[in-house]
């Protein structure tokens, strides 16, 4: 969390001071430093300089408009998984040649859609998407360009929520059918077959997981070629770690060496689907303490964000550091589970942490620039909060606060007589 630093025992996002930030916006809110997520893309934009490669950040881990027009800006691709996803990606300037299409469940009306603005590449997870594209493809008078998720059946050693690339997975085509499936894909007329893809998980801390489904997928290649397939571009997804307490993940450059080497001289274009290790470093969610609920069992600090804002820690059992926005040197350590006004057992966002508290204070909850927001819900007719970007010593607002009108927008009770 570089951009993240004390000054004068204050937290700052570089030269700002959170609890300005505070001040002006409320809290719960989201800050995210232009400067940190710049950063993080030029990492691997650099790393791969020279190459035939492009890096598409995945707009599902922080889709808001100032995010992916700060990254459109640096000519970045996007890996989309929805009509949303490709409509925000338009909106903030992206190129829809640089768009590669994931998920699971495309539907009719989203692969048009991709057709119709041509997107780079299709990435197909079963036969049956691959037929519903060839499909839609016909029907609009196009050709779609394809690659198949392939499923390496690799343990990525990270949390069974965020696994992706092992059998039992509902994502991809299993790799022992692969070859079919590509055959298959060869003989009809509204695709063309260019790539291969996989993403094996998320939060990986290690290389050895991403170089076993790159050897499977390399073999794969190479299988296909004697079938007279050529596979263009190889996608290697997202899924690289990041720190959120004492993790020591591979640095892009380290991962993307790695990568290269493997490659060797192989006539392939590479793409890579970043999403977390782009934006969680770059991002905070300030809090602020209502209560102190102490007893002789339990310190409770009872504070304004919840689950609904930011579900990682109820979902996954996930760690995010939770710091004080001003140092204090009066008071007392104690141990503090911060728990939300939620109405739920599980509504927290830290156990046991150990912090001096006052009710009134700042806090900052590290590491949420990546699914944060963008899984956060309305439970509890709660507002989703504002978010903020800093960019070169200013504060700008890149989301407003919801009001409760707007959750009930588009709801109406039934008529008089019924
Ligand atoms: C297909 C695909 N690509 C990219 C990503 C981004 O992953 P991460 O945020 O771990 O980099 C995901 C999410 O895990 C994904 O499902
Ligand atoms: N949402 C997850 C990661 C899932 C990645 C989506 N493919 C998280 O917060 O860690």
């Amino acid at each position: 969390m570089d951009s993240f630093e004390y000054r004068n025992g204050r937290l700052h996002c570089e030269e700002v001071a959170l609890s300005k930030v505070a001040e002006r916006f409320g809290t719960p809110v989201y800050v995210y430093s232009r400067d940190a997520i710049e950063r993080a893309y030029l990492d691997y934009a650099q790393a791969l300089e020279g190459h035939d490669a492009l890096v598409c950040y995945a707009v599902k881990a922080n889709s808001n408009l100032a995010v992916l027009n700060i990254l459109a800006r640096l000519g970045a691709g996007f890996d989309i998984v929805s009509l949303g996803e490709l409509e925000r990606v338009l909106k903030a300037g992206g190129l829809p040649e640089k768009i590669v299409f994931s998920g699971v469940g495309k539907q009719a009306h989203e692969i048009k859609k991709a057709l119709g603005v041509g997107i780079r590449c299709f990435n197909i997870e079963s036969e049956a998407e691959l037929e519903r594209v060839n499909q839609v493809a016909g029907e609009c008078g196009k050709i779609a360009d394809i690659s198949f998720r392939v499923n390496p059946d690799v343990d990525a050693g990270t949390h069974p929520y965020i696994s992706t690339g092992l059998k039992d997975n509902k994502f991809g085509i299993a790799i022992g059918e692969a070859e079919r499936i590509y055959c298959h894909a060869a003989s009809l007329p509204y695709v063309n077959v260019v790539g291969m893809d996989c993403h094996i998980g998320s939060q990986l801390t290690e290389i050895a997981p991403f170089m076993d489904a790159l050897d499977r997928l390399l073999m794969l290649i190479d299988q296909l070629a004697t079938q007279g397939i050529q596979i263009h571009h190889l996608d290697l997804g997202g899924g690289l770690g990041v720190c959120y307490t004492d993790e020591t993940p591979p640095t892009p450059q380290t991962y993307i060496a790695a990568v290269l080497e493997k490659l060797g001289d192989r006539p392939l274009g590479l793409i890579f689907e970043p999403g977390r290790s782009i934006v969680a470093n770059a991002g905070v969610m300030l809090t602020q303490v209502e209560f102190l609920k102490c007893t002789e069992h339990k310190n409770f600090a009872i504070i304004d964000g919840a689950m609904n804002d930011l579900i990682r820690p109820s979902l996954y059992s996930a760690y995010q550091d939770i710091i004080p926005v001003e140092l204090r040197q009066e008071g007392e350590v104690k141990a503090y589970d911060l728990v939300g006004p939620v109405c739920e057992t599980g509504d927290f966002l830290g156990k046991n942490r150990e912090l001096n508290l006052q009710a009134g204070d700042l806090l900052a909850v590290c590491s949420a620039g990546a699914y944060g927001f963008v899984m956060s819900s309305n439970y509890n007719t709660r507002p989703r909060v504002a978010e903020v970007m800093i960019d070169d010593g200013e504060m700008f607002a890149v989301r407003a606060r919801e009001t409760v009108a707007d959750l009930m927008r588009g709801e109406v009770m039934l008529p008089k007589g019924h």
